[in-house]
């Protein structure tokens, strides 16, 4: 398990491109056959990927966690990235396509996550925080979403925001969870871009071919820098730094947050002649 530690804004504008992407970029989170997760000292993120192929594939609770199980004393966010899948909660059986998701509340039974087909696995996105009370598993259908649209193409932002885990959506402790999808012809998510001072974020890209790449920005916002971010890979935001992205091609993002309230707008927008 990679573990992130927290950094300092003042010492953001110091680190090298290499430092930039050693500290928060989480590279090939999707390995055939494992589960692979890192530890996020910020709001006490825990981040991974799960792709079963021929066998199933059994949530470990890692050691970072002193755990016997991984719900111990944690929810879970997962949203399915790849092909159809199911996911096996004691016995609760979810079966999840492409985009489907699926909230575990503290203390939930260890899950078991197999692939339909392994030619074509499924890619289990995980995000997890800490839980303070049991909120109940729920299965969430892409299909049965509505959308907000957003953005506009002469700014080339034009976007929809699907949101799994949220208050009145699917309740949960504190972690809010969606998906945005970039509509055909624009490249900008987030743009202008915010802050939020009382929640920190994780962006995870999907849906790129291989020949394209997302330019995400990131930083304080008198002091913003790039990270190349490909399919499957994902950016850790500290509450100060901004988070948006610009793709060479069609592309989604998982984005989902933990800290210290629930409401997806408690954000700082930062004009656009405020960024440098
Ligand atoms: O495209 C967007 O705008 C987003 O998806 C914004 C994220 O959901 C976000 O950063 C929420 O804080
Ligand atoms: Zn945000």
């Amino acid at each position: 398990m990679q573990h992130y530690h927290d950094v300092h804004p003042a010492d953001f504008d110091r680190l090298s491109s290499a430092e930039l992407r050693q500290r928060f970029h989480l590279p090939r989170l999707f390995r055939p056959g494992q589960q692979s997760f890192n530890y996020w000292d910020v709001d006490r993120t825990v981040i991974g990927g799960i792709m079963p192929t021929t066998a199933p594939v059994e949530l470990e609770a890692p050691p970072n966690l002193a755990a016997d199980s991984f719900c111990e004393r944690r929810e879970v966010g997962i949203i399915n990235l790849g092909g159809a899948g199911r996911v096996e909660v004691g016995a609760q059986s979810f079966d999840l396509a492409s985009k489907d998701g699926l909230y575990l509340g503290r203390g939930s039974r260890t899950p078991v996550f197999t692939s339909a087909d392994p030619d074509r696995p499924a890619r289990f996105y995980v995000l997890s925080y800490p839980a303070h009370a049991t909120h109940p598993t729920k299965l969430i259908k892409f299909d049965a979403m509505e959308g907000t649209a957003l953005g506009e193409a002469v700014t080339g932002n034009v976007r929809t925001i699907f949101k799994y885990i949220a208050p009145g959506v699917v309740e949960s402790c504190q972690l809010v969870m969606g998906i945005t999808l970039i509509s055909k012809g624009s490249v900008w998510n987030t743009m202008p871009p915010h802050t939020h001072m009382r929640r920190s974020e994780v962006y995870c890209y999907c849906d790129l071919s291989d020949e394209s790449v997302v330019m995400h920005f990131m930083g304080p916002p008198d002091a913003t820098r790039s990270v190349v971010v490909r399919s499957g890979e994902a950016v850790i935001s500290p509450s100060w730094s901004i988070h948006a992205g610009a793709g060479t091609g069609a592309y989604s993002f998982v984005w989902g947050m933990g800290g210290e309230n629930q409401d997806f707008d408690d954000m700082d927008k930062v004009p656009l002649e405020d960024l440098s």
